[in-house]
């Protein structure tokens, strides 16, 4: 049948229309990624959980806003082509409200996380069959007020090699993030999980910023720490050894001193912490394999000291 030219028109206008992502948490990440996004001129939806105004990120001194739309409630949403999800892990089950309603059956989903299991904390919250997507964060971002984003350093994310990697390199092609498809995922994680390991708890810990592995026994600390962490990394069948401890205090020594981390953050702010997703799933980890970390361990008793302290705080 020969088409109209109208009817002609409208695959090329269809084919011009910008990708359909969804990025559920405004902190750091989301708000950083959201903005990358919009500016790059995808169709950008925020899904938030507290109200929000608008978003502006700030990076070497400027501050940009970016028009993204907000939405506070998912009955106001519909299927997208891209949901970025980028809450903290332990709010992941909260975020399935969000993902029934933005999942149809051509969406995927990009799990922007610290920790392991990405994929595997959310494939229970959306239909079945849906793409998911786990991937790794390179990017220090910090909220430094809702809907404030101010970017310190990196624009990485790491996925697994494969086709879904390929659509998400090309859907953020120009936005600045740059996608890395990997071959070995498993080292991946565990070698993103190494950069948190000590940074993390650490930080929080002492409500102090990466400028303190300056001190050569934190940094000598932070070595037995990543090396309980690297045996039991191994036994996951992560490819870890001294080369990724090295790289890790190379990274801490390098950081801006002024950066954090968004366990740092959390504890600043008064917000639950993710330790059970870090250290929490090494030391996991560990005892299913009958591997000793108890540096790991105390760490883990004392996050858990003070996660119930800001809990106990937000409910007075
Ligand atoms: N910050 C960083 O530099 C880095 C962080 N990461 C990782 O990225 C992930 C995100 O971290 P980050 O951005 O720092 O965390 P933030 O705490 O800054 O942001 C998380 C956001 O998720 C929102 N949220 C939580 N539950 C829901 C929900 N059910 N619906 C909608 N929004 C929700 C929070 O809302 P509310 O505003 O109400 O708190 C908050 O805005 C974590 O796994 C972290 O470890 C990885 C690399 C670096
Ligand atoms: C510390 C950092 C930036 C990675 O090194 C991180 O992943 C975090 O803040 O959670």
């Amino acid at each position: 049948m020969a088409q109209t030219p109208q009817a002609a028109s409208v695959p090329d206008r269809a084919a011009a229309a910008p990708a359909r992502v969804a990025v559920i948490g405004a902190g750091a990440i989301g708000g950083y990624v959201a903005a990358l996004a919009r500016w790059a001129g995808l169709d950008v939806t925020l899904c938030v959980r507290s109200p929000l105004r608008d978003l502006a990120v700030e990076s070497g001194g400027e501050v940009r806003a970016a028009a993204v739309r907000i939405v506070t409630d998912p009955a106001r949403v519909t299927p997208v082509d891209w949901v970025l999800l980028t809450t903290k892990a332990q709010d992941t089950a909260s975020a399935e409200g969000w993902l029934r309603r933005l999942c149809g059956p051509e969406t995927v989903v990009a799990v922007l996380q610290n920790g392991i299991d990405q994929e595997e904390r959310v494939v229970p919250l959306v239909p079945r069959g849906t793409a998911v997507l786990p991937t790794v964060v390179y990017i220090s971002a910090e909220r430094i007020a809702p809907g404030r984003v101010r970017h310190h350093v990196a624009s990485e994310l790491h996925v697994p090699e494969g086709p879904l990697a390929d659509r998400f390199a090309a859907l953020l092609a120009g936005t600045g993030l740059r996608v890395h498809p990997v071959p070995d995922f498993t080292t991946a994680v565990w070698r993103k999980l190494f950069t948190n390991l000590a940074a993390n708890p650490l930080t929080a810990l002492l409500q102090q910023r990466i400028g303190v592995f300056a001190d050569p026994e934190m940094a000598a600390l932070s070595r037995d720490l990543l090396r309980e962490a690297a045996a039991v990394a191994r036994a996951e069948g992560a490819d870890i050894g001294e080369a990724d401890i090295a790289r890790t205090l190379e990274l801490y020594a390098h950081a801006p001193p002024d950066g954090g981390s968004s366990m740092l953050y959390d504890r600043l702010a008064g917000r639950p912490l993710e330790h059970e997703y870090l250290t929490g799933a090494v030391v996991r980890a560990a005892e299913r394999h009958g591997i000793e970390t108890p540096l790991n361990r105390m760490l883990l008793v004392l996050l858990r000291a003070v996660d119930r302290d800001l809990r106990a705080g937000r409910q007075e």
